[in-house]
C-alpha cells in the first residue's frame, strides 16, 4: 500500500489501475468509481492499516474493461509490473506505463472508426486565441489562431474528446465556448513561446517551424507545444507518426459559425434519433473515408479549380461505372491504414494487424493501376501519387505467417524458412512424436511391458505409465512421480532430458518471435509517411467514389461552379427531407435565383407548414455539397463562389439550446450584419419573431434594409410571416416577393409546396392547429378572435394604434427620467406627425424610439 499511495499521489486525477500478480487492482474512491462504471465487486480488506475498498480485474481483460472506463470521462493510469517477480525478493518495482484519457486513446474499443478523437489544447493570448487539434491514432496534426468565433467555430467542426486549457482561463473558456467539454487543465508555465517552439522542433527534429508554415502562429503553436508535452506525461513517447504539423488555413474553406453547422444538421442534430446530412450523403466505404467526408463537410472549398476537379472525378466515376465497382471493390479490402500505421509507430501493433495492413497495401496496387489508366487527369495524379510499398509488403509477406495471431503469445507469428535458428527449434519442439514412439518402443521391447504409455500433463510434465499388473517390471532406475488408481507414473533420465529440452526450446521460440516480430515492426516505421500518403489517397479516392454513388442513386446534377455572383438553382430539392417523405409521396422542386444586380433579396412568406424553412435549407446544403466537390439534388445548378454561410432562426426555435432568450437572436444577428462579404449567402428564418410584432417587424425590416443598402449586397433569403414586410420591395429595387403556395379549400389549406412569385396574406396558423388536432372549442375561438383582430387592425387603423402605443411607450419610459436631453427627445417625437407616416414607416420609428430610450435609461441606471 506504500508502494500504492506513494504512485497514486503522481496521479491524484486518475483512475490508478494497479497491477498485482495476474490482476489489475484499484483501491478505495478508484475501487468505488471502477465497480460502478465496470459493473465488478467491490469488496474491503485490512491492506496492514485501515480497511480499504478494492476492486479489480484480471490482466487480460484489460481491452474489455480500459475503453469503458474512458468512455465514462474517466483518465485511467496503468500502473505496471516493473521487473519479473520471480527475479526479486522484494516488493516489485512498479510505475505508471500509460495514462490513458479521452483524448489520447489508441485501442480500437475507445475510438470510432468513422470519426476522429481529437486532443486539443487551447491558448488565449493577448489579441487572438490559438488551437491546436491532434489525433494520435491517425497521426493528424493542425493548428489555427483567430477570433473567438473562429475557435468555436473550429471546436465545433472537430468535436474534440478532450481540451486542454491553461489553468489561470478556466473560466474564460467556459464563459466563451461553453461547458460541454471535457477539459484538462493544465499549469501555465508550459503555454509559453519558447517552451513550445523547443518541444515542437525537438519532437519534428528541426531548427524551426518555417517549413510547416505554421511559425508566424504565435498563440497556435504554443497551443501545439502543449499537446506534445501532454503526451509525453501521458507516457506517449512513441510519436514518429506525427510527422507534420500544419496550419488549419481559414482562407481556403466557407465560412460557418457554430449556429449554421447546427442549423443545417450537418453531422449532428438537437434532435433525437434526426437524419443528418452526413448520414445520407456518406456512401464511403474506408474509415479514412468516412473521416474525411466529415473533414469536407464541416470545410468546403472556396477554390473554383479545386472545387471543378472534384466534379470533374465524380462525373468520369458515373460516365464510367465499372471503374467506379472496381475502385470500390478494392477500397473494401483496405482497413484503417491510418489507424494501423499509427500503432506500428507506437509499438501497439498486433501480429494479425501486420498482415492486415499488408493486405490492405496489396489492394492499393490494382486502384493504383485503375487510376494511372483512366482518361481523367485528376484520377491520374492520385494515381501516380499511391505508393506501391513493394519492400514493406514483401517483408511483411516472408516474415509472418499467414495466420498470425493477435496475441503475439500464442506463437505461430513468424513464417517458416524466414529464420533457420526457429525452424531448427520448432522441429526440436513439435517433432516429439517420432521421437518418443521411438522411445516407447525400445523401452516396451526392454521391460517386457506391453501396455506402456508416455505422455505429458501441466502439473506432472512428461511421464511413463505403468498399469498395476505390471508394476513387478519396472525398472529400478526409474522414479516413480505419482500413484493412481490403476497405475503408476514414472521418470526416466532420458525422458527428463527430453523435458528439458522441449520446455527451453517452447520458451525460445516464443522470445525468439518476439524478438523477430519487435524487429520487423521497428523496420517498417521506415515507411510510416508512404502508407499515410495512401491513405489520405485512398480516402479521397473514397470520397469521391461516395459522391458518385450518391449523385446516380439520387439523380443529382453537376453543378456549375463560376466567379460571378448569380445562383441559379433550378428544380432544387432538400436531400435529407426527400428522404424522409412517407410512401408515395414526392418531394416538391422549387427554383432559386439570386444575384447582387436585381434580385438580391427574397422575402419568402407563406403558411406555417408551407415549406418555408425547408426551401431556406436547401439552398444552403445545395451550395455547400457543391462547394465540397459533389454533386447536387436539382436539375441543374449555376452557383457562383460563396464564402460565407449564415444562418439564423428566430428565437423561439431555438429553445433547446437553452438560449431561448431575444437578446440571442439579436446578438447573433448583429454578428453576421458586421461579417458580410459580396460572395456571402445569408439565410434568415424568422428573424424577429421572438419579441413582440412590432417589434418583430421593425427589426426584420430595419435588418433587411441594412442588407440591401450594404455595398457588399450579399445574397439574402429571409423567410417570415410578417406580411408587412412584403411593401418592402416598393422601396427597395432588389428585395423580391415570393410566397410558398397554398391552395385554400372550404375549410382547409392543400399545401403546394411551390414557391411563387408574390406575397401571401394569411399564416393559416389556425388551420395548422387544426391539422394538429387541436381541440374544435380552441379553433372555434381563435378564428373568431383573429376575425376580431382583421377588422380593428385594418391597415387604415394602424397608424393610430401605433400612435397610441408610441406614446404609451415614451410615457413608460420617461418615468422619473428628468435628463433636459431626454426632454429635448421627447418634445421631438411627440411632434412626428404620425399619420403622414406609412404604417412601417411608422413601426420604425417606434423600434427607433425605444432603442433610443432603453439606452438612455441604461447609461441612467
Ligand atoms: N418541397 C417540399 N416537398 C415535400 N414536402 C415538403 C417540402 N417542403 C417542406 N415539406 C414538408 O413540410 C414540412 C414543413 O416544412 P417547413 O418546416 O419548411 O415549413 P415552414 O413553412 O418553415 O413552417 P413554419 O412557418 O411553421 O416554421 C417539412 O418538414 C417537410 O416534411
Amino acid at each position: 500500500m506504500k508502494q500504492y499511495n506513494a504512485i497514486k499521489a503522481k496521479y491524484p486525477d486518475a483512475l490508478l489501475l494497479f497491477r498485482v500478480g495476474d490482476f489489475y487492482e484499484t483501491f478505495g474512491e478508484d475501487a468505488v468509481k471502477a465497480a460502478r462504471i465496470l459493473n465488478i465487486v467491490l469488496t474491503n480488506r485490512n491492506n496492514g492499516g485501515e480497511r480499504t475498498e478494492l476492486a479489480g480485474f484480471p490482466h487480460h481483460s484489460l481491452n474489455n474493461y480500459l475503453p469503458k472506463l474512458v468512455k465514462a470521462g474517466q483518465r485511467v493510469a496503468i500502473c505496471d509490473q516493473l521487473e519479473d517477480p520471480k527475479l526479486t525478493k522484494k516488493i516489485v518495482k512498479r510505475g505508471v506505463t500509460e495514462l490513458v484519457t479521452p483524448g489520447v486513446a489508441l485501442s480500437d474499443e475507445v475510438l470510432s472508426s468513422k470519426s476522429n478523437n481529437f486532443l486539443c489544447a487551447i491558448h488565449f493570448g493577448k489579441k487572438t486565441i490559438g488551437i491546436s487539434f491532434l489525433d494520435v491514432s491517425t497521426g493528424e496534426f493542425l493548428t489555427a489562431q483567430g477570433t473567438s468565433e473562429y475557435i468555436d467555430k473550429l471546436l465545433q467542426n472537430f468535436g474534440p474528446s478532450e481540451v486542454l486549457i491553461q489553468k489561470k482561463f478556466r473560466k474564460d473558456f467556459a464563459k466563451e465556448f461553453g461547458e460541454d467539454y471535457h477539459c484538462f487543465y493544465m499549469e501555465d508555465w508550459l503555454f509559453k513561446q519558447d517552451f513550445a517552439l523547443e518541444t515542437l522542433n525537438s519532437h519534428f527534429q528541426t531548427k524551426s517551424l518555417k517549413g510547416f508554415g505554421v511559425e508566424h502562429l504565435e498563440e497556435g503553436v504554443i497551443s501545439a507545444g502543449a499537446i506534445l508535452h501532454y503526451l509525453a506525461e501521458t507516457q506517449h513517447h512513441k510519436l514518429q507518426h506525427i510527422t507534420a504539423i500544419s496550419r488549419i488555413a481559414e482562407e481556403e474553406y466557407v465560412w460557418m459559425d457554430r449556429f449554421t453547422i447546427r442549423n443545417l444538421e450537418l453531422y449532428h442534430s438537437t434532435a433525437m434519433n434526426a437524419v443528418t446530412l452526413l448520414d445520407v450523403i456518406d456512401k464511403t466505404i474506408s474509415p479514412m473515408g468516412g473521416r474525411l467526408l466529415k473533414r469536407w463537410l464541416a470545410l468546403p472549398l472556396k477554390n473554383a479549380e479545386k472545387i471543378r476537379k472534384r466534379h470533374e472525378v465524380v462525373e468520369f466515376f458515373i460516365q464510367n461505372s465499372t471503374v467506379l465497382a472496381e475502385v470500390q471493390q478494392h477500397i473494401k479490402e483496405i482497413s484503417d491504414l491510418e489507424r494501423l500505421i499509427s500503432k506500428v509507430a507506437t509499438g501497439k501493433v498486433s501480429p494479425r494487424e501486420v498482415n492486415q495492413l499488408k493486405h490492405s497495401l496489396d489492394a492499393v496496387i490494382p486502384i493504383k493501376k485503375l487510376a494511372t489508366n483512366c482518361d481523367n487527369e485528376a484520377l491520374k495524379i492520385i494515381g501516380d501519387n499511391l505508393q506501391s510499398c513493394d519492400l514493406l509488403r514483401s517483408k511483411i509477406k516472408e516474415s509472418l505467417s499467414e495466420n498470425a495471431p493477435v496475441n503475439i503469445q500464442k506463437g505461430n507469428v513468424i513464417a517458416e524458412g524466414f529464420s533457420e535458428e526457429l525452424d531448427e527449434l520448432r522441429n526440436l519442439a513439435f517433432s516429439d512424436k517420432d521421437y518418443l514412439n521411438n522411445m516407447l518402443e525400445r523401452e516396451t521391447k526392454a521391460t517386457g511391458i506391453t501396455s506402456l504409455k508416455i505422455a505429458s500433463n501441466n502439473v506432472f510434465g512428461y511421464y511413463i505409465e505403468v498399469r498395476n499388473s505390471h508394476k513387478d517390471k519396472v525398472p529400478e532406475s526409474w522414479v516413480r512421480k505419482q500413484t493412481l488408481v490403476n497405475a503408476e507414473r514414472y521418470i526416466t533420465e532420458e525422458l527428463k532430458e527430453y523435458e528439458a529440452k522441449i520446455l527451453g526450446a517452447e520458451e525460445k521460440i516464443l522470445q525468439l518471435e518476439q524478438e523477430l516480430f519487435g524487429k520487423l515492426v521497428l523496420w517498417m516505421s521506415e515507411y510510416i509517411q508512404p502508407v499515410q500518403q495512401n491513405a489520405q489517397l485512398v480516402a479521397h479516392l473514397d470520397c469521391l467514389c461516395s459522391f458518385a454513388q450518391q449523385a446516380k442513386v439520387e439523380q443529382y446534377c453537376r453543378p456549375v461552379i463560376e466567379e460571378e455572383f448569380e445562383l441559379d438553382i433550378q428544380e432544387g430539392r432538400h436531400p435529407v427531407i426527400e428522404k424522409q417523405l412517407p410512401i408515395g409521396e414526392n418531394y416538391v422542386t422549387n427554383n432559386v435565383q439570386l444575384d447582387r444586380g436585381n434580385q438580391q433579396i427574397i422575402m419568402i412568406t407563406g403558411p406555417n407548414m408551407s415549406g418555408k424553412s425547408a426551401i431556406l435549407r436547401q439552398t444552403a446544403l445545395i451550395v455547400l455539397m457543391a462547394q465540397m466537390g459533389s454533386f447536387v439534388p436539382a436539375k441543374a445548378a449555376n452557383i457562383g463562389l460563396v464564402d460565407k454561410i449564415f444562418t439564423r432562426v428566430g428565437a423561439s426555435d431555438n429553445i433547446s439550446m437553452g438560449e431561448s432568450t431575444f437578446m440571442v437572436e439579436m446578438n447573433e444577428t448583429a454578428n453576421i450584419l458586421n461579417n458580410i462579404s459580396k460572395r456571402s449567402l445569408v439565410l434568415l428564418d424568422e428573424i424577429g419573431r421572438g419579441t413582440s410584432t412590432y417589434d418583430g417587424i421593425s427589426i426584420a425590416w430595419a435588418i433587411s434594409e441594412y442588407l440591401h443598402e450594404h455595398p457588399a449586397r450579399p445574397k439574402t433569403l429571409f423567410a417570415t410571416h410578417y406580411h408587412e414586410l412584403n411593401e418592402m420591395c416598393e422601396t427597395f429595387t432588389r428585395i423580391k416577393n415570393f410566397n410558398v403556395s397554398v391552395k385554400e379549400l372550404k375549410d382547409n389549406v392543400l399545401f403546394l409546396r411551390k414557391l411563387v412569385p408574390g406575397g401571401s396574406e394569411h399564416s393559416f396558423g389556425i388551420h395548422v392547429a387544426k391539422m394538429a388536432g387541436m381541440p374544435q372549442q380552441v379553433l372555434h375561438r381563435a378564428n373568431k378572435i383573429l376575425k376580431k383582430l382583421e377588422k380593428s387592425h385594418s391597415m387604415e387603423d394602424s397608424g393610430e394604434i401605433l400612435k397610441k402605443s408610441a406614446e404609451d411607450e415614451m410615457q413608460l419610459s420617461f418615468f422619473n427620467l428628468d435628463d433636459p436631453l431626454l426632454e429635448e427627445l421627447k418634445e421631438e417625437l411627440l411632434h412626428i406627425d404620425i399619420d403622414t407616416l406609412t404604417p412601417v414607416e411608422a413601426l420604425m420609428k417606434l423600434a427607433e424610439i425605444k432603442r433610443m430610450l432603453s439606452s438612455k435609461q441604461k447609461t441612467k441606471a
